[in-house]
């Protein structure tokens, strides 16, 4: 498969100077970041940081206050409509209940290039097939999508993104709730997919799998704290700042320790 419009720019992703606001709450403020295309960015930061208002934004769902956002050259709604980015949401935002089966959503990639019937054409069903196979889905696949484990719910989104040829995976939280042997098997694959020249920006928790998954992390605390190589981003200063000073837990301990000064 191919995208329909290949993107023009290395640069994946160009976010300046981006304020959203809910109300009184400033969620994002003066956010500036970039990413470039066949790299994999780690966002972090604690709950209420801003990551996914800034998803949302990427993904034009919503109209940020200030700045600007561009992905590809293009403006987040054209690069929606054009297929370019693929958004997986938390969990907690989807209606796993909806009475569709793992191949009808990973279909859902190719609507935008259907036309009003979205009826499948043989190259279409293929590539929703080659899609399920990258992610170990193929027997799953006329399964309810709510009947699925959490880890296998989280791969039918990337297999979408797949399917769509999407050329930036914004993730939020691919792996929570998800064990150790599916966080693993994800991390290979998206790590082929960068590969494959696609972008990735994901944001995790899980700290101590930055340096092995990323080639760069973000650090957001409503603004950017910190960016570049996860070794410079993930240290025990920056991590105070974005967590608190005395972090606990051990995620964020192990994390600081694998970098370069040591954590200090
Ligand atoms: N729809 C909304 N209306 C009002 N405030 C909101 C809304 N959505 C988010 N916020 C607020 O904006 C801030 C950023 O929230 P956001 O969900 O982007 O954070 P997050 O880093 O994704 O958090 P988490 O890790 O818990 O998912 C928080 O203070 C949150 O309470």
């Amino acid at each position: 498969m191919t995208a329909s419009a290949a993107p023009s720019t290395r640069r994946a992703l160009d976010v300046r100077n981006l304020g959203v606001r809910y109300g009184e709450v400033q969620a994002l403020d003066d956010v500036s970041m970039t990413l470039d295309a066949a790299r994999i960015c780690g966002l972090i930061g604690v709950n209420g940081s801003g990551k996914s208002t800034l998803f949302k934004a990427l993904m034009g769902l919503l109209v940020p206050g200030t700045g600007s956002v561009e992905l590809f050259g293009r403006s987040a709604a054209s690069a929606r409509k054009q297929g370019l980015a693929a958004y997986m949401p938390q969990a907690e935002e989807v209606d796993w209940t909806f009475p569709v089966s793992v191949s009808d959503v990973v279909a859902m990639g190719l609507y935008g290039r259907l036309g009003p019937s979205r009826r499948l054409r043989a190259p279409d069903r293929a590539a929703v097939e080659d899609a399920l196979g990258r992610v170990g889905l193929a027997d799953l696949r006329r399964r309810q999508i709510g009947q699925l484990s959490g880890g296998q719910r989280k791969r039918v989104f990337i297999a979408r993104s797949i399917a769509q040829d999407a050329r930036l995976l914004l993730l939020d939280e691919p792996f929570a709730g998800v064990d150790q042997a599916s966080e693993r098997t994800m991390t290979a694959l998206l790590k082929t997919l960068r590969d494959e020249g696609r972008s990735v920006l994901v944001s995790t928790h899980d700290l101590a799998g930055v340096p092995e998954l990323c080639d760069e992390a973000v650090l957001l605390h409503r603004r950017v704290l910190a960016q570049g190589d996860p070794s410079l981003v993930l240290t025990h200063g920056n991590l105070a700042r974005a967590f608190g000073p005395a972090p606990s837990t051990t995620t964020v301990r192990s994390a600081a320790s694998a970098a370069p000064d040591g954590g200090s």
